[in-house]
């Protein structure tokens, strides 16, 4: 069977469209109620890493009716001038969410820019505050890309319940949110990285593998388990045999699609459904905001009385 026309393939543009669709209705209601949601993007330095994660930010956005706008800042801005620029943002109340694309330069300390992203604009759930929300088991806004990954895991229609994982790699960003994430779900979480002795070993006993490492073939054939569900994170450029560039995963594909029963492709897998958790991530914002200046000035009424 062709890569193609597989099944066994969990596409990522059916569930995105599916999630912009929904995010549209609730961002065209906000619109007309006087609350039209903007996202900005903050990218510092060289960009090709991110160029087309913010390009597709923008093309949805504009499909679900969300504004955008995209902040570029040289790369030897130092953390100070930067922190600024948030603040700014965060005190202007035409900004909904802000999304600080990494990598950033290694002068400038990413967790302080986390930091200074205020939580109520946080779209991506990384402020040292709100990503301890996750530990509580408060799922509606987690990071983008973990997310993304676990509702393609959904897809399949596995039982969550006392599923077998295993996650390769732990970065902040990725690797651990998708474990904390499916722990509340009731799954078996396993979590692998440079320093795990046999990560085939681990790997061959899960009933679902998540990959997210950098690595172009990292997994093969022999360490997936038959009829497990492989989910490829994974982006990287590399050189085809035709010389030119392309973008491959984390996983040896062409090998492991004979041994899982469901495996995402790269690209059209887990990149697509991380831009539209972003937006979804951007109303759930919104929602928050105005139930704090509900809050703050919703009563008028009593205040004229007194
Ligand atoms: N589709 C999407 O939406 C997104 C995709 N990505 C892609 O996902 C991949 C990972 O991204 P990110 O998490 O940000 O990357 P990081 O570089 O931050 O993390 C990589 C992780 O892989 C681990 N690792 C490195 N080598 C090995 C190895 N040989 N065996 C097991 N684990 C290893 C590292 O462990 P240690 O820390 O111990 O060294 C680390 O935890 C990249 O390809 C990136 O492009 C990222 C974000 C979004
Ligand atoms: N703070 C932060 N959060 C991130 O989530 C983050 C980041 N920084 N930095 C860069 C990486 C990378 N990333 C991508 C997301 C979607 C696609 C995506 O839409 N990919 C399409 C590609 C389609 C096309 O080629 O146009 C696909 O896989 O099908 C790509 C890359 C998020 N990242």
């Amino acid at each position: 069977m062709s890569l193609s026309d597989d099944s066994r393939y969990l596409r990522g543009g059916p569930v995105a469209q599916r999630i912009i669709a929904s995010v549209r209705e609730d961002a065209a209601i906000a619109t007309a109620e006087g609350f039209p949601a903007k996202l900005i993007s903050i990218t510092v330095g060289d960009t090709a890493a991110v160029d087309v994660y913010v390009r597709n930010q923008r093309a949805k956005a504009a499909l679900a009716g969300i504004g955008f706008e995209e902040r570029r800042f040289p790369a030897d801005i130092t953390a100070g001038e930067l922190e600024a620029a948030i603040h700014g943002l965060n005190a202007d109340p035409r900004v909904t969410g802000i999304i600080i694309q990494r990598p950033v330069p290694v002068h400038i300390p990413i967790k302080t820019l986390q930091a200074a992203v205020h939580p109520l604009k946080d779209v991506e759930g990384m402020h040292p505050a709100s990503i301890g929300n996750i530990v509580y088991n408060q799922l509606d806004l987690a990071p983008c890309t973990a997310a993304a990954s676990v509702e393609l895991l959904r897809e399949t229609g596995l039982d969550l319940k006392g599923l077998e994982v295993v996650i390769v790699g732990h970065s902040e960003i990725v690797g651990k949110p998708i474990a904390f994430l499916l722990m509340s779900e009731g799954a078996t979480v396993t979590v692998c990285h440079h320093m795990t002795r046999s990560v085939a070993a681990h790997a061959r006993r899960a009933d679902a593998l998540f990959v997210a490492v950098g690595k172009p073939r990292l997994i093969k054939a022999d360490m997936v388990k038959p009829g497990a569900a492989v989910i490829d994170i994974g982006i990287n450029a590399e050189i085809g045999p035709d010389g030119e560039s392309r973008i491959v995963g984390d996983v040896d594909a062409e090998s492991v699609k004979h041994v899982a029963s469901w495996i995402t492709p790269v690209p059209g897998g887990v990149g697509p459904i991380t831009v539209a958790i972003l937006l979804r991530n951007t109303m759930v914002a919104l929602s928050r905001q105005r139930a704090r200046y509900q809050a703050t000035y919703g009563v008028v009424d009593k205040l004229a009385a007194e």
